[in-house]
Formats: structure tokens, sequence, C-alpha cells
């Protein structure tokens, strides 16, 4: 099959990531086959876009049926109802949303039954690394012994805390550790916190400015520190690889993939 042809739609198509994939997609060769926005109008591209213009919607279920695969980088409030939408019209999905509850996670899950869908809290190839790399380090470094602690800085945009990727790389961490997360999760120390728990996994947040994305995995040690940083310069890292999930999602049967499956990782 020729998955240069494969029709994709972006919801939230004036978004930060949005927009970029509205250039993405046509820069790939497939098909801009539509786009959703809440009040039904795009906004113009402004710069030096190669996009080329396609129907806008208000709804997931108009934009799924004119599509084969639909990009989404939204908000957690559509979730829900774009799995159901998705599900309903039998298109699969490139799910870039961040922030999911335990609900929304589930719904995602549902869909996959019956569609494809690739999920990942970064698109970018560099992140999907850290984050194998994370899991072997984290085997190789025991708790107790070696501190794990993240640390991630974003724009002041940002809604969600701990970024996904954070919590991506915080369960990759915990994988290897053979612990679950939700079990060892430090994101707030304020006052009379006691020591250290050794299995402990502690987070961070700074948000100011433009700042597009940094991640860093810290281990800590009584006698050495190793860390591991990524630092994103462009959300056009996400949306290209956002879109190659999308053709490569074309040929899937249903299940839920994430970029390992993507970059033929796993
Ligand atoms: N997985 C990854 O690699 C990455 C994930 N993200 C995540 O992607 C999401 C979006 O990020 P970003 O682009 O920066 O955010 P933006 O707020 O810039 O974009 C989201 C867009 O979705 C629109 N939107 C919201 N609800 C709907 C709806 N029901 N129908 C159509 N459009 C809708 C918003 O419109 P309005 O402004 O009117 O609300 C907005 O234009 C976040 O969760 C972020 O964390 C971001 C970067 C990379
Ligand atoms: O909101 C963002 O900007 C980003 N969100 C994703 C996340 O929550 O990890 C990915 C990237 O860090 C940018």
């Amino acid at each position: 099959m020729d998955t240069k042809t494969v029709r994709i739609g972006i919801a939230g198509i004036n978004g930060r990531v949005g927009r970029l994939l509205r250039e993405e997609v046509a820069a790939a060769g497939a098909i801009l086959a539509g786009g959703s926005t809440r009040n039904g109008v795009m906004d113009p591209a402004g710069g030096d876009t190669i996009a080329p213009p396609c129907p806008v919607f208000t709804s997931m279920a108009d934009l799924a049926q004119v599509c084969d695969v639909v990009i989404d980088f939204t908000n957690v409030a559509t979730v829900r109802a774009h799995a159901q939408a998705l599900t309903q019209a039998g298109t699969a999905w490139v799910l870039g949303t961040t922030g999911l509850g335990d609900e929304d996670q589930a719904a995602v899950e549902q869909a996959a039954r019956r569609i494809a869908v690739v999920q990942a809290a970064n698109f970018s190839p560099g992140v999907t690394l850290m984050t194998r790399l994370a899991r072997q380090m984290a085997a190789a470094l025991p708790g107790g012994e070696y501190d794990a602690e993240i640390l991630e800085m974003h724009h002041r945009q940002k809604v969600d805390a701990p970024s996904g990727t954070a919590l991506a790389i915080g369960n990759a961490v915990a994988d290897g550790r053979g612990i679950v997360l939700k079990d060892h999760i430090e994101t707030a120390r304020d006052g009379h916190t006691g020591p250290r728990a050794d299995d402990a996994i502690g987070f961070a947040v700074l948000r100011g400015g433009q700042v597009v994305g940094e991640h860093s995995l810290i281990f800590t040690s009584a006698n050495e520190q190793l860390s591991l940083t990524h630092r994103s310069f462009n959300r056009r890292i996400y949306a290209t690889g956002a879109v190659r999930a999308a053709q490569w999602s074309r040929t899937r049967e249903a299940g839920l993939y994430s970029m390992d499956n993507v970059l033929g990782l796993e």
C-alpha cells in the first residue's frame, strides 16, 4: 500500500503543533483531508507555509469520515469523545495529547481494540530513545543506591504537570526497577518532608517563557551522578514524528502502538 497517499486529518489544526502538522503532512506527500477547530474556522497559516487549504469541521465525527487517520494534539477534555467518534468511524488515531486521567486512558485502550492507535507523550526520536535508555539505566542503577529524579521545563502556556514525557520517563524508570510509578512518585516537596525514600522517583517542574520542552533524568549516588538530558529546539520534531506515525498506522490492525513500534525499536 502507498502510505504517502494516506488521507490525514488534524484535530486542533490551529494549535501550536497543529499548525506545523499542516506543513508536515504536505511535506510528507500525504493528503491533508481536513482539520478541526472549535469554531470551524482555520486561522491563516502565515509565514512561509507550504500547507494547502482543507475542509474544516467542528466535530471529530465529521472529520473522521473523510480521513484514514486523524492526528490529535488538542487537550484532555476531548479524549473520550474523540475515542468514541474515531472508533465509530473506523479511523486510525495518532494521539499526542497529554495530561490524561485514568478514565481517559481507559477510553484510549478501549478504542485500540477496534482501531489502530499510536499514542506517545513525545513523538521525537530523541525522547523515544531516552525513554528506552531510562529503563535500562534504572535496571542497572538500583534504588536505595542511586536516587532517580526527573526535571522538566516547558513554556508558560503548558497546562499539565508533570509533562507527559516526564511521566513516561518515570514509568520507564519504575519499569526498569520492577516497581509501579504511582506507588513511588514524588511530585510535591514542601515543608518538613522527612528524608528521601529509597525507591522514590522525584519530579521537578519548571515553567517559563517559550521553552519548547526540556527533560533531564538524573541518577545520584553517594559518589557519582549520571544524567541524561533531551532538549527540543522546535515543535516541528513532534509534527514530523506524528506524521510518520500516521503513515505507519495506515497498514496496521487494531491495537495500541507506541513510537517504539513506529521506529522499529520493539
Ligand atoms: N506527544 C507530543 O509529542 C506532544 C504533545 N503535546 C501535547 O499536545 C497538546 C496540544 O499542545 P499544543 O499544540 O501546544 O496546544 P495548543 O493549545 O496550542 O493547541 C491545541 C489546539 O486544540 C484546539 N482544540 C481544543 N479543543 C478542541 C476541539 N474540541 N476541537 C477542535 N480543536 C480543539 C485548541 O483550540 P482553543 O485554542 O480554542 O482551545 C487549540 O487550537 C497538549 O496536550 C500538549 O501537552 C504537545 C507537544 C508535543
Ligand atoms: O505541551 C508541550 O509543549 C509538550 N507536551 C508534551 C509533554 O507533555 O511531554 C511533549 C513535549 O514535552 C511538549
